[in-house]
């Protein structure tokens, strides 16, 4: 197995083989919590034109996600695990839009299969590889806006590769380390409307969800996800 780990958009578009679109802070940390609460499917998508399209589409679907970090005028969340988890989200479609993940996903089209990656599911992405094996594997890390690098997507790439390979990685420290690397803006005092503290904390609890989101095409040929137990 050939894993590579690569980087931004430009990344996303080199691509191949079984890829993983990695957004530790925060949409496919976000897309975990909505599936653990119910979610039936979401739909990720790059621009805001098509999330409001895919609303009309879709009846009774919900919108969520964010332009600089802040919710998008008339969505009914931002981007945010912390302020989702008391919202009705079973049985739901929720469509997402995001600055970083979801574009990797729409650039991927080199991509054999996309599933994407998070600390909060990344031993179940290394499990559902394994039992895949396939010829290559690609780890985009996404970091901020698809332009510039971060911390926290990288890490998780470490450490999905680690958890391929069986080789030893220090999670926690690497974790301990984002607080003041990566994350700080969630423990800015005067961002919290934003990016809420709560929200670190909610992203950094690695290995908790046993499901992979795997992107696919509905029916009518809307690209959507779906949640797939592994473990
Ligand atoms: O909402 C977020 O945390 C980020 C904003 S940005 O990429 O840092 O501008 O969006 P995401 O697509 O989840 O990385």
């Amino acid at each position: 197995m050939n894993i590579q780990i690569l980087h931004l958009l430009e990344g996303a578009r080199a691509a191949s083989g079984l890829t993983v679109i990695i957004d530790v802070f925060r949409a496919f940390s976000l897309e975990c919590y909505l599936y653990a609460l119910g979610a039936e499917t979401i739909f990720p998508v790059d621009t805001l034109e098509k999330a409001y399209q895919y609303r009309e589409k879709y009846p009774g679907s919900l919108l969520a996600g964010e332009r600089k970090g802040k919710k998008c005028a008339g969505f009914d969340f931002g981007n945010s695990p912390s302020a989702i988890i008391n919202f009705p989200i079973r049985g739901k479609k929720v469509i997402h839009t995001t600055s970083a993940g979801t574009q990797g996903i729409a650039n991927a089209h080199g991509a054999e299969e996309i599933i994407t990656g998070s600390l909060v599911n990344a031993s179940a992405v290394a499990q559902y590889i394994r039992a895949k094996n396939p010829e290559t594997v690609s780890l985009v890390c996404m970091g901020v806006g698809g332009r510039r690098r971060a911390k926290e997507d990288y890490l998780c790439a470490e450490y999905i590769k680690s958890l391929l390979k069986q080789q030893p990685f220090n999670i926690s420290r690497g974790i301990s380390n984002l607080r003041y690397d990566g994350g700080t803006h969630f423990f800015d005092p005067d961002r919290q409307d934003v990016f809420p503290k709560e929200d670190f904390h909610l992203c950094v609890k690695y290995d908790q969800f046993p499901f992979v989101i795997r992107i696919r095409k509905n029916d009518a040929g809307d690209t959507c996800t779906e949640k797939i137990d592994v473990l």
